[in-house]
């Protein structure tokens, strides 16, 4: 390891300096030391070259010759770690997946909101219950969800158990993308299954017909490669805990370059984008592929000055805008950002999160999401880069893939009354198995027909 790069790194206490956002308070400071050093010492949990391949794919979303899908979790929490609930993500991501393939004929770049996404910004540093006020549940990297001040005080091992459960996480995905689990027509008989079992299956039986006739098609002339059985998988979070983060950026040895090796993709939230802030400054040394949140108060100056930070070199890949207006602002907000980025040369994949800018809280109390209000703002999204004519490209979604209630509406007309049934969601809600599939349906007809 050259200790020359990784001190050219600012240290933890230089990036607090700078101002970050959004950080535990830990009241050891030996207790987070330690838990630090621990993390230091264990190996990567990708390898720079993939992060490379994956800058590579993203290159070729920025140039509208490959579409992303990236999906998974609101947040991860440590208890679900287990081989149904990772198989079941999974599953649900490959399914969305071949019918994007189809519908968007570009390869789709498969990206999973997991193996580290578990540390969340908070609107509040507080939560009230029934007159009783605690810190804010932060994620499972941080504090505990359980309402009591012992759990939500931050615990620096929590760092360590999110590092093995992202190890356990990654491993499984690995075995299940290349083992055998990701075979093409397996994923296409689960779609079949799915549009014959649907609320409002008629919809998607003519696009399920065409793909079932081309993978006739392809089988009747002999494609039965390898290729067919095995998917590039890759994994992303929001790099948040500047401590996790920190302590896993290493010198890449092919190199000599800084890599986050916590995730392939790692993004910048909106609310710890600031220009001038610590989450900006160490993703900005990082040579892995990144992504920025952006809402509506973004300035089209904004966007390139962040652009100008993360990307001096205008590497194709390297940058991602995945932004979250909410369907009401959508069009009205969008035009002038990707306008002036398109103007100014700046090399960016476009991508649209339908989620954050549409939460809200229901009469029963549940945070909850809209389908049609997510649909809209992705029709918003490709009507925009339509009309400008840019490449709408690509999806960030908040998803599982068991049937939880916690997003109203969809085939299955989910209503409020029906949230309490099974909401899990630690924080904000997903999209469950029916509603993501149908989602893929639904813009599979935005992308032949925009
Ligand atoms: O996932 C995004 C944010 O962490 C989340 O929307 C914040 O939720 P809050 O407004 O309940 O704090
Ligand atoms: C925190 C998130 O989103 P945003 O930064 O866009 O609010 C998120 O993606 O969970
Ligand atoms: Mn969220």
């Amino acid at each position: 390891m050259s200790d020359t790069t990784l001190s050219s790194l600012p240290t933890l206490a230089e990036l607090h300096a700078m101002g970050a956002a959004q950080q535990p308070t830990y009241p050891d400071p030996a207790v987070l030391a330690s838990a630090v050093d621990t993390l230091r010492s264990r190996p990567p949990l990708v390898f720079a070259g993939e992060c490379d391949d994956l800058k590579t794919k993203l290159a070729a979303v920025a140039r509208g010759e490959a579409f992303l899908l990236q999906g998974g979790d609101c947040a991860e929490t440590l208890a679900e770690v287990s081989a149904d609930n990772v198989r079941a993500k999974l599953r649900v991501l490959l399914q969305m997946s071949v019918v994007l393939t189809y519908a968007a004929s570009v390869p789709v770049v498969k990206l999973g909101r997991l193996a580290g996404q578990f540390a969340k910004p908070r609107s509040s540093d507080f939560e009230t219950r029934e007159g009783v006020t605690l810190p804010a549940y932060r994620g499972d990297a941080v504090n505990g969800y359980d309402f009591t001040e012992a759990s939500r005080i931050p615990d620096p091992q929590r760092l360590v158990d999110v590092y093995n459960a992202s190890a356990a996480t990654l491993n499984l995905v690995r075995a299940f993308t290349t083992g055998g689990y990701a075979d093409l027509r397996q994923v296409h008989s689960w779609n079949t299954d799915f549009v014959k079992g649907a609320p409002l299956g008629a919809r998607y039986e003519a696009l399920a017909g065409e793909i079932d006739r081309a993978m006739t098609f392809m089988h009747a002339i002999g494609v039965d490669s390898d290729e067919l059985r095995r998917v590039d998988f890759h994994s992303s979070h929001e790099a948040l805990v500047l401590e996790y983060e920190h302590a896993l950026t290493r010198v890449d040895s092919r190199t000599n370059d800084l890599y986050d090796v916590s995730g392939h993709f790692l993004w910048i939230g909106e609310r710890t984008r600031q220009l001038d802030g610590a989450h900006v400054d160490l993703l900005s040394r990082i040579k892995n592929p990144i992504g920025v949140k952006l809402g509506p108060s973004t300035t089209p100056d904004d966007a390139l000055a962040l652009a100008a930070k993360l990307n001096p070199t205008n590497e194709p890949g390297r940058l991602t805008f995945i932004t979250r207006f909410g369907a009401g602002k959508i069009r009205e907000g969008l035009p002038a950002l990707v306008d002036k980025v398109t103007a100014e040369g700046v090399s960016v994949a476009w991508v649209c999160d339908p989620m954050h800018g549409n939460g809200f809280t229901a009469p029963s109390g549940y945070k909850t999401r809209n389908f049609d209000d997510v649909l809209d703002e992705v029709q918003g999204f490709f009507d925009v880069h339509r009309s400008l004519g840019t490449w709408p490209g690509g999806l960030h979604i908040e998803l599982t893939g068991d049937n939880v209630t916690e997003c109203l509406g969809g085939g299955e007309e989910l209503s409020d009354a029906d949230l309490a049934t099974r909401y899990e969601s630690l924080c904000d809600p997903r999209l469950n198995r029916v509603q993501s599939l149908e989602m893929a349906f639904l813009v599979a007809d935005m992308l032949r027909h925009s």
